[in-house]
């Protein structure tokens, strides 16, 4: 209570050094306006029909900022999501027949319509998922990267020729779309992760059946109806929509013998679940689980460019990224100025709704994410952990915002060491040497991204080796990218997206051995 008491003092003298530019905005009174209306569906997509669910059943989408229901979605059932299977096999002799060229083709057209619509592509996210529109802007942008990358891929999925080891024997490789595959995907970035798997399962001549995520389902129904509008053949791409049925319509895709491959984004909880159901028949699986990204500042790091990284990748869409850093550790040596700079930095930051102007962070997805946010930020006190800034919800906002919060002297016994906190609170931990903070960085049971930040060139090469991640960030907490094989080791996850490993995870190799040559 009394760090509390003392970041509240903290926090008032951060503010008023930086009152300028910090304003707060309440919630926008009108509801958002799409320039095309037929964007925003309440049916799911079937065998290229808009359809709604038998039992007549409907979930509330919200708008996170002002807890308003924009529309009721389709609930489907275990038996629609059968009918989306059905509708994608029947779909895939025709994927499979095209040249990559005519995939690649399909993919670009997709891809134009998203960059003409993108500004009411940005309003759905911001909508329903809350993030600044700017930042949603962004997202559209990233989401559409994974069509202009796969369209390039799509027509140069070549095999090889293998010498045999015996005479007389050719050896040839195919590469063949996997099949079926169904796609989970979760609400925090409602364009990019969908398109991530769509594009490559499309280049690679397969069909998808995806389960868009409960809380945001409006952008993916939105994506559909612009593939739709590019051509894509009917059950080439099958939407399901579900809140209540999710798990239902989760097991009905694993264990399904037509789906021959799924693809899933989320909790490590939830991934573990799907592996178990998808055991009996034994599927490809690619799994992006969850982090708890260690960043890592050294004393010979440029303490500018530290913070900043550190800023960004901290706070971004208000820490409810799966490569969000999550536990900072600095080097003894630089920890006060560091600590001190990043809390200015939070104190630049305007909350608010996403829609209006200048805002910089929204609000939180959900009750529960606000209730782990808190219970971090509570547990850090209680162990002796000093907010700099924040550490409290913003009810003046409405019930979904908490602010961005810097808590310092942070310990490893603490719950935000151990677990991901998918929200906006950077928990700094003191260090002394690099072979210590290793050792902290890889005790976690997850590895998807890892940051740190040294001016040392040989210090870069030996710790980008050492840490136990999938994916590094030197000296920039922004890493997200097309280019980028995007995935993780031990609990969060394998298989890589994006890339050019990207499309292999929709792929399979058929080997073929001529003989009497
Ligand atoms: N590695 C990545 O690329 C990545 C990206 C985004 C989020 N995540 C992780 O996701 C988590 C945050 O999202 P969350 O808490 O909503 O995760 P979650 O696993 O509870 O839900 C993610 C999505 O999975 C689906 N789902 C949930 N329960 C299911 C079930 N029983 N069967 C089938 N589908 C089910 C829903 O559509 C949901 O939107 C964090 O751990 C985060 O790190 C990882
Ligand atoms: O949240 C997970 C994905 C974030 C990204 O692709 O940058």
């Amino acid at each position: 209570m009394v760090s509390l008491v003392r970041a509240g003092a903290y926090t008032r003298a951060l503010r008023s050094k930086y009152l300028p530019s910090l304003r707060t905005y309440a919630s926008t009174s009108s509801p958002p306006k799409l320039k095309d209306k037929s964007l925003l569906k309440s049916e799911a997509y079937i065998n290229g029909k808009w359809v709604s669910a038998k039992s007549g059943e409907t979930f509330a989408v919200n708008d996170p900022a002002t807890g308003t229901k924009i529309t009721d979605v389709a609930e489907l059932s275990v038996e629609e999501t059968e009918s989306a299977i059905k509708a994608a096999h029947e779909a895939l002799p025709t994927m499979r027949k095209m040249t990559g060229r005519e995939r690649s083709n399909l993919l670009r057209a997709w891809h134009k319509l998203i960059q003409e619509n993108a500004e009411d592509l940005a309003t759905l996210i911001t909508w329903e998922n809350g993030k600044p529109l700017a930042d949603a802007k962004g997202e559209v942008a990233y989401a559409n990267s994974f069509f202009e990358w796969f369209a390039e891929e799509a027509p140069r999925l070549n095999g090889q020729t293998i010498p045999a080891s015996g005479p007389g024997r050719r050896i040839y490789t195919l590469r063949e779309p996997v099949g079926v595959c169904g796609l989970i995907t979760p609400w925090n970035f409602p364009a990019a992760m969908i398109t991530r798997k769509i594009a490559p399962a499309i280049a690679a001549g397969c069909t998808v059946v995806a389960k868009s995520p409960g809380e945001t389902p409006l952008t993916a129904s939105a994506l559909a109806v612009l593939a739709e509008r590019a051509g894509l053949p009917p059950g080439a791409i099958n939407v399901v929509t579900s809140l209540k049925n999710t798990p239902a319509v989760g097991s009905a895709l694993c264990e399904s013998p037509t789906v021959r491959k799924i693809s899933f984004t989320g909790s490590t909880n939830v991934g573990k679940l799907l592996m178990r159901q998808s055991a009996d028949t034994l599927k490809k699986l690619s799994f992006e689980l969850g982090g708890n990204a260690p960043l890592i500042v050294f004393d010979d790091a440029n303490l500018d460019t530290a913070v900043a990284g550190a800023l960004a990748s901290k706070f971004r869409s208000s820490g409810q990224t799966c490569v969000c850093a999550n536990r900072i550790y600095v080097q003894r040596g630089i920890y006060d100025a560091f600590v001190e700079q990043l809390a200015a930095g939070v104190a630049k930051f305007n909350v608010g709704n996403g829609f209006a102007d200048g805002v910089t962070h929204g609000p939180l997805i959900h009750a529960r994410a606000l209730e782990k946010v808190d219970a971090h930020v509570q547990d850090a006190i209680k162990k002796g952990g000093k907010v700099l800034i924040g550490g409290e919800r913003r009810t003046d906002l409405g019930d979904h915002f908490y602010a961005p919060t810097v808590v310092r002297d942070m310990t490893a016994d603490m719950q935000l060491a151990c677990e991901e906190t998918f929200g906006p609170v950077a928990g700094v931990f003191p260090f002394d040497t690099e072979d210590e903070v290793v050792k902290l960085a890889n005790a976690a049971e997850v590895g998807l991204a890892g940051y740190f930040f040294s001016e040392d060139v040989t210090r870069c090469w030996r710790v980008a080796e050492r840490l136990e991640v999938g994916m590094v960030g030197v000296n920039t907490g922004m890493i997200s990218d097309a280019a980028l094989p995007f995935g993780g080791v031990k609990e969060s996850g394998f298989g890589r997206e994006g890339s050019g490993l990207g499309i292999d995870e929709y792929m399979t190799w058929k080997a073929v051995t001529v003989g009497g040559v």
